[in-house]
């Protein structure tokens, strides 16, 4: 058989595969999963170690007095430029030294991908539905196109409340809550430990992006207190036997502050780089992916731009990645930070997160005949032409 031929061997590839995963050419993958060197320069990476005393080597002796502490104010200064370059040039970095423990990682991933692994009926039971955004999901839609993936979705803060018009076109809240799975049985508590440790480092991270800005460290944290809207996911990539065709998440901006990513050692998360360049991100156990979502870019006025990523998915082995959506209140009005501004003029007008959110709803269901067009996709997934909140 001519299996040489490669229009035979693409005909029988897309046999493989259903038409919903199908990308349009353009926007299907041109690097493999795992080649992280071909386009060269990496995402940079910063030590968060200056952050944390405790992690100061044994015997090593805390400085006293001025000298001390004019040294680490120099090292802390030093580490909000690094954070500020970083936004700047490419909207990612990765940090070590975060202070999570890597047995909590090995933990979560253990548990998720038991219940993963379980039978499509047990996940069920746990599954999103119009009523609850919160839960298993397995069609989720990115651009229209259905993503190659499985995931799971919960909230530090055990409801998530968000708008839905109602059919009288008022604005009704809907509260959502989590929803555990019975088995594995320890994954609720290991999920909620998970949630609690990395809420912490994405306070922290706030504060040195506000500081980079040259605004005070706490500056963005009053409109994540005391109700922000912030969701984990877990995500699961399986084996795809078409890895050319698909992709485990279409290329999207994340809408919201930050995004705090854990990925296994796996790869194939993929960032924009300035010069149209796709780049992946080579998987570093104990490195967190940090992304600025689009609230960076109005609030800095453009100056640090949320920037675009996809996932590759491959033919040998499944992935797992866990991001945390930092995400502010709903109630938050959106603006440029006006003592940003200098000379400028505001690039966007003021916009209501909260009604943001609802403006998204049901954007990635329009070609497929989806009926429920209610659920939301935080990540966001607008077309380049779509500029909502922009002037
Ligand atoms: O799995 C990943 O590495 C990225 C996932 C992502 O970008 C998202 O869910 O918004
Ligand atoms: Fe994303």
């Amino acid at each position: 058989m001519g299996v040489e031929d490669p229009v035979l061997v693409q005909q029988l590839a897309n046999l493989q595969i259903d038409p919903n995963f199908v990308l349009p050419p353009e926007h299907r993958p041109t690097r493999k999963y795992n080649d992280y060197t071909a386009a060269g320069e990496q995402v940079p990476v910063i030590d968060l170690s200056s952050l944390r005393r405790s992690n100061k080597n044994p015997g090593e002796e805390e400085e006293e007095g001025e000298e001390g502490s004019r040294r680490s104010s120099l090292i802390h200064e030093k580490l909000v430029e690094q954070v500020g370059k970083a936004c700047e040039e490419w909207g990612f970095f990765q940090v070590i030294n975060h202070g999570i423990s890597l047995s909590l990682l090995d933990e979560v991933e253990t548990n998720a991908l038991n219940f993963f692994a379980l039978p499509l009926e047990e996940k069920s039971k746990v599954r999103r539905t119009f009523e609850n955004a919160l839960g298993y999901y397995d069609s989720e839609l990115t651009k229209n196109v259905r993503d190659w993936k499985e995931l799971f979705d919960f909230t530090t803060r055990g409801v998530l409340e968000l708008p839905v018009a109602s059919s009288g076109n008022e604005e009704q809240i809907h509260v959502y809550s989590n929803q555990w799975p019975e088995y594995p049985s320890t994954f609720r508590e290991v999920c909620e430990k998970w949630s609690k440790s990395v809420e912490s480092l994405a306070f922290e991270l706030l504060g040195l992006i506000a500081e980079s800005l040259g605004l005070p460290a706490t500056y963005f944290h009053k409109y994540w207190l005391p109700d922000d809207s912030n969701f984990i996911r877990l995500n699961y990539y399986p084996k795809c036997p078409t890895p050319n065709l698909a992709l485990g998440v279409s290329r999207h901006k994340d809408g919201g502050g930050l995004t705090v990513l854990v990925q296994d050692e796996v790869g194939g998360l993929e960032v924009r780089r300035k010069d149209g360049e796709w780049i992946g991100i080579k998987p570093q156990r104990d490195a967190f992916v940090i992304n600025v979502g689009d609230l960076f870019q109005v609030w800095s006025n453009d100056k640090y731009k949320s920037v675009e990523h996809r996932v590759v998915v491959n033919e040998n082995k499944a992935r797992f990645s866990v991001p945390f959506f930092f995400n502010p209140s709903q109630s938050t009005d959106v603006a440029p930070v006006p003592q940003l501004l200098g000379e400028n003029l505001p690039l966007y007008r003021q916009y209501n997160w909260g009604d943001f959110l609802q403006t998204r709803k049901g954007s990635n269901f329009k070609n497929l005949g989806v009926e429920n067009v209610q659920i939301y996709h935080f990540a966001i997934n607008r077309d380049e032409n779509d500029v909502k909140v922009q002037v």
